[in-house]
Parts: C-alpha cells; sequence; structure tokens
C-alpha cells in the first residue's frame, strides 16, 4: 500500500546555495545531510509536515543528477512515495506493466529502502519507492 509522499527529489548544481535558498524558503534548517556512494549522491533534507523535500547534488559524472542535469534545468527530479512493504508493491507493479529500475530493493539515503520506476512508464516522472528500515538493518 501506498502510504504518504514520502519526498520530491529536486536536482541542483550547487547543493550549498540550495540548502542556504531552502532554509530561507523553508523557515528551518535541513535536519541531515547524507552521502549515498551507490547513487553518487550528496543529499540533504528538510522535514515540510509529513513530508520532505530532499535536495540532490552529483558526486561523479556517473551520478544520475549529474547526467540528469547536463540535459535538463534545475527542478524537480523524481517523486518519491512511502510504502509500507516494497517487495509486494514492486510485485505488483510490475504486474501491471510499470518498468522497474531494479531488480531488488536497494539501501537509499535516510535510512530507507529503495526503487525506482521508470519515467516513460510513469507518464514522464520518475517515481521511487521508499520503505522505511531501521538505522542498524543491512539488506
Ligand atoms: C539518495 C538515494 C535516493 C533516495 O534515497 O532518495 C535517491 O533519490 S537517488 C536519485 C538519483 N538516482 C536515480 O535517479 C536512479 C534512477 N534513475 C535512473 O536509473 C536514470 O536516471 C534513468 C531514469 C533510467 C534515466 O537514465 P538514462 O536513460 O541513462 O538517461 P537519459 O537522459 O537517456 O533519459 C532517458 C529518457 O528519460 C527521461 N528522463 C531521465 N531522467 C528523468 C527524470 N528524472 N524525470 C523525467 N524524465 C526523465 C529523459 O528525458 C529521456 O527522455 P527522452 O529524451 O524523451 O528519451
Ligand atoms: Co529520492
Amino acid at each position: 500500500m501506498f502510504t504518504n509522499l514520502e519526498h520530491l527529489g529536486l536536482a541542483v548544481h550547487d547543493l550549498e546555495a540550495a540548502t542556504a535558498l531552502y532554509t530561507t524558503l523553508l523557515g528551518e534548517p535541513p535536519y541531515k545531510k547524507e552521502h549515498v556512494a551507490s547513487e553518487a549522491v550528496d543529499t540533504v533534507f528538510f522535514q515540510v509536515g509529513g513530508s520532505k523535500i530532499e535536495l540532490l547534488a552529483g558526486t561523479s559524472p556517473d551520478s544520475a543528477i549529474t547526467k540528469y542535469l547536463t540535459k535538463k534545468p534545475e527542478g524537480i527530479h523524481h517523486v518519491a512515495f512511502e510504502v509500507d512493504d516494497i517487495r509486494a508493491e514492486m510485485a505488483r507493479l510490475r504486474q501491471e506493466g510499470f518498468v522497474l529500475l531494479n531488480e531488488e530493493p536497494k539501501r537509499g539515503a535516510d535510512n530507507k529502502l529503495v526503487c525506482f520506476v521508470h519515467p516513460k512508464s510513469a507518464a514522464g516522472v520518475l517515481v521511487e519507492l521508499c520503505q522505511s528500515i531501521s538505522p542498524t538493518d543491512h539488506e
């Protein structure tokens, strides 16, 4: 089951400048900064009610964010939904004909298991599924 709009992922060139801008915009500083080596990104998270803003900057030319920003301007890169059972939702979406970008859930930022749905199968929007896990869980 989809349970929440977990975060909006925003692709930015300059993480420090974007962090300062969003701190002013939202009136609160971020609650977390995290490097995710598997995605080659640095992230900054802001809480907004029950959802979050995730700022993302690529840390290598191979990063999906770096590649995206060579073709597109800064802005909304993906929409992330919280799910209660990521494997069940992946199986359901596959059955419905969506193209998943991961065979298995992978470790994302902020203590989540994540899986991406190709934008070409989701009306032009890159969709991320997220399931919360304990910080000590390893998959
Ligand atoms: C920090 C971890 C995690 C979290 O916990 O929150 C994250 O959020 S990580 C975020 C970064 N990681 C990812 O995005 C991983 C998933 N993405 C991918 O695998 C790829 O980016 C992609 C979506 C498969 C695209 O890669 P690729 O096919 O190599 O790029 P192209 O430039 O050739 O794009 C093909 C096609 O798709 C369109 N596109 C690409 N990205 C997006 C996007 N974010 N939103 C909408 N559309 C997108 C692109 O415009 C191309 O379309 P056409 O030009 O019409 O062919
Ligand atoms: Co994300």
